[in-house]
Formats: structure tokens, sequence, C-alpha cells
């Protein structure tokens, strides 16, 4: 389906075999334009992405949709100061923490990532490259990090959640397994969670209904390129509607139904091979967490079951409970942790 989403032409992708052909073949630029709020720009700059934390991201800006002068009603309605605000906070803690790593005699146990970022900057600029990382790129790649790594991994768990309170049996065919698994150790250790097969069906099921990023990173194309039968010109963006994918009936039976055990003796995966469920998306540009993700995932889910009182929870009232879960989940795990 082609439409124009402001002043970029785009391209949605709704079946697998489309998928397969645009992630796997096509020439698509590296660089994405992340629709968050803000500039309007074809560009994946440090300030584009930290727009994105304290509710900036997907607001409705004006500048998006109508070109030229769109942004006069955005400086009206103080979305840009707004955006500059939240740009400025999150560049001042950012570069806090560098300045904290900088310090003379800070005492560590051994590297971490801003402090490989800082060896990457240090090396390029004795080597005096043209193109070089400078500390703008090593924000921008925290924030990165920050944005992918940490909503993905709790809404998936939500997600779970809510699915297994609509669906009781699930519910307690999962906390079986992971309560006869682990017995009375008190919680469930990484060690565990290889051998609980039935929470990985659970957590896949929940990635096929609920993809965390339901239209995945934006491509956008370098050259003239066909997919099916259609040209696409170059500097077309492309969303790959992983979300519309996963609930398609040519490839799920009962496709709207939470039912874990369709990933029983299969094969497909998300890893990116199978084009029909693409939770952690697929090619290039493929989610560089998606392992630290998928364990988080686990052993979170893993260990709230196990610590749950399923049967308080089934005996509350269940459309109050999806959307009143959360608090009542991590205080009823803690009591039971601690
Ligand atoms: C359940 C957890 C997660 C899910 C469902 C998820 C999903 C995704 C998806 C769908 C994409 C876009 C891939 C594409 O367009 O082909 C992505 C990209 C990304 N993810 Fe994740 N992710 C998760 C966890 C994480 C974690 C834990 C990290 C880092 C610690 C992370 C870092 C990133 C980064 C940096 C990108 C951008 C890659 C790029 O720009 O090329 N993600 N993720």
């Amino acid at each position: 389906m082609l439409l124009h989403l402001g002043r970029i032409p785009t391209v949605v992708i709704s079946s697998a075999e489309e998928a397969r052909e645009v992630l796997k073949t096509h020439d698509l630029a590296c660089c994405s334009r992340p629709l968050l709020a803000g500039s309007g720009r074809v560009s994946y700059n440090y300030k584009d992405v930290a727009f994105a934390p304290y509710g900036v991201a997907g607001s409705f800006s004006t500048g998006e949709l109508i070109p030229f002068v769109g942004w006069i009603v955005d400086q009206i309605t103080g979305h840009q100061a707004r955006t500059e605000r939240v740009f400025h906070q999150l560049d001042t803690f950012l570069q806090y923490v560098i300045d904290d790593h900088l310090k003379p005699g800070r005492k560590k146990k051994q590297d971490d990532l801003i402090d490989v970022l800082l060896g990457i900057e240090k090396e390029q600029a004795e080597l005096g490259r043209a193109a070089q990382f400078t500390k703008s790129n090593i924000k921008a790649v925290l924030t990165n990090i920050f944005l992918g790594g940490v909503d993905t991994s709790a809404n998936t768990v939500n997600w779970a959640m809510a699915e297994l309170v609509r669906n009781p049996r699930v519910m307690k065919q999962v906390q079986d397994e992971i309560r006869n698994r682990v017995g009375k150790k008190g919680r469930v250790t990484e060690g565990d969670i290889d051998k609980l097969e039935y929470l990985k069906m659970v957590i896949k099921e929940t990635f096929r209904l609920h993809p965390a990023a339901p239209l995945l990173i934006p491509r956008e194309t370098m050259s003239h390129c066909k997919i099916s039968r259609y040209n696409i010109y170059p500097k077309t963006m492309i969303q790959v509607n992983a979300w519309a994918i996963g609930r398609d009936p040519q490839y799920w039976t009962d496709p709207e139904h939470f039912f874990p055990e369709r990933f029983a003796d299969s094969s497909i995966d998300f890893k990116g091979q199978n084009f029909e469920f693409l939770p952690f998306g697929a090619g290039r540009r493929i989610c560089p967490g998606m392992h630290m993700g998928t364990i988080t995932v686990e052993a979170v889910l893993a260990n709230l079951l196990y610590c749950l009182i399923g049967n308080y929870l089934m005996g509350c009232r269940r459309k109050t409970l999806i959307w009143k879960s959360e608090p009542v989940l991590v205080l009823l795990s803690l009591r039971r942790l601690l």
C-alpha cells in the first residue's frame, strides 16, 4: 500500500512474502527516520532520537504533516519548545554520565559500554580520520540502546500478563510448569529457564500478537527498486507492518486467539528467518538486543508467575485487572521474593 505520511511517500508492507523481499533483498538505506516527534528531516541524528522519552515521541507534530509552514503551528502550540526541553534534559544527563567516566582516577572493575565508546572516540581522534566518532555519536548510541532496550521488554511482560489473565487455562499451565520445574527454591534463576518450554511458547505467542515495534524501524530506499510488481522510487519510506503479518490468517490458524501451543513442534522462530513472525525485525537492521531482550522477558515473567498467587488474580474482576495489573503483580512478587 502506497501512502503519503506528511510529505514523505511511504510504502506499507503487510505480507510475509513482501517483507522477505524488502528486508532481505532490497537496497535499503541503513539510516532510518525514526517516527519521533520533531523536525521532519529525513535523518537519524542524536537530536531526533533523543525526542523519544517523556511522552514527546509519537505526539502530533504539524511540521511533520504540513510542509514549509507546519513548524509555525508547532511554535504556537508549544510543541517545539517541549521537544527542545526534553532534548536538553536528556543531553544534560548523558553529558553528566560521560563526564563522570572521564574523571581521572575513577574506580572501575572493568570497562563498561561508555568506556568502550569513549575508547573508540579517542582512537579515532588520534588517527585523525575525516569522519570521526564524536561525543554526540556516543550519546546517540546510548539513547538508542536505552530506548530500544527498556520499553520493549517491559511492554512485552505487560502484554503477556494481560493475555494470561484473560486465559486462565494458559495461566494455570504455565504456572504449573514453572513451579514443578523450579520447586521450592524461592526464585527462578537463569539456569531454570532452559527447561521452561511452555513459558517460551507463551512469550512467542505474546510477541506474535503484540510486537513491541509493530511497524519495525522505518527504512528508506536508496535506489529505484521493485516490490512485488510495483515500482518504488528512491527516498521512499518503507514500513513493515509486523503486527498485521503476525495476525494474517494466511499464515496463522485462528490468528486472534492466544494459543501458545501453536508453537509446539514448530520450527518458527523470531530470529529473522521466518517472515510471518517478525517481533525483532529481520535483515541488516534486526534488533541487536534480541538475546538480551528475550532473556529479560523470560526471567521477569517466570519470576512473576512463580511468585504470583494465581487464584487471587483469577478472583479479581478481569477488566479491572488488565488495566491495573502492573502494581498488583509487582507488589505480590516482591512480597514473595523479599
Ligand atoms: C523484548 C525485547 C525487544 C524487542 C521486542 C525488540 C524489538 C526490536 C525491533 C522490532 C527492532 C527493529 C528491527 C527492524 O526494524 O528490523 C529493534 C531494534 C533495535 N533494538 Fe530491540 N527489541 C528488544 C530488546 C532490545 C534490547 C534489550 C536492546 C538493547 C539493549 C535493544 C536494542 C535495539 C536497537 C539499538 C535497535 C536499533 C537497531 C538499528 O538501528 O539498526 N532491543 N528492536
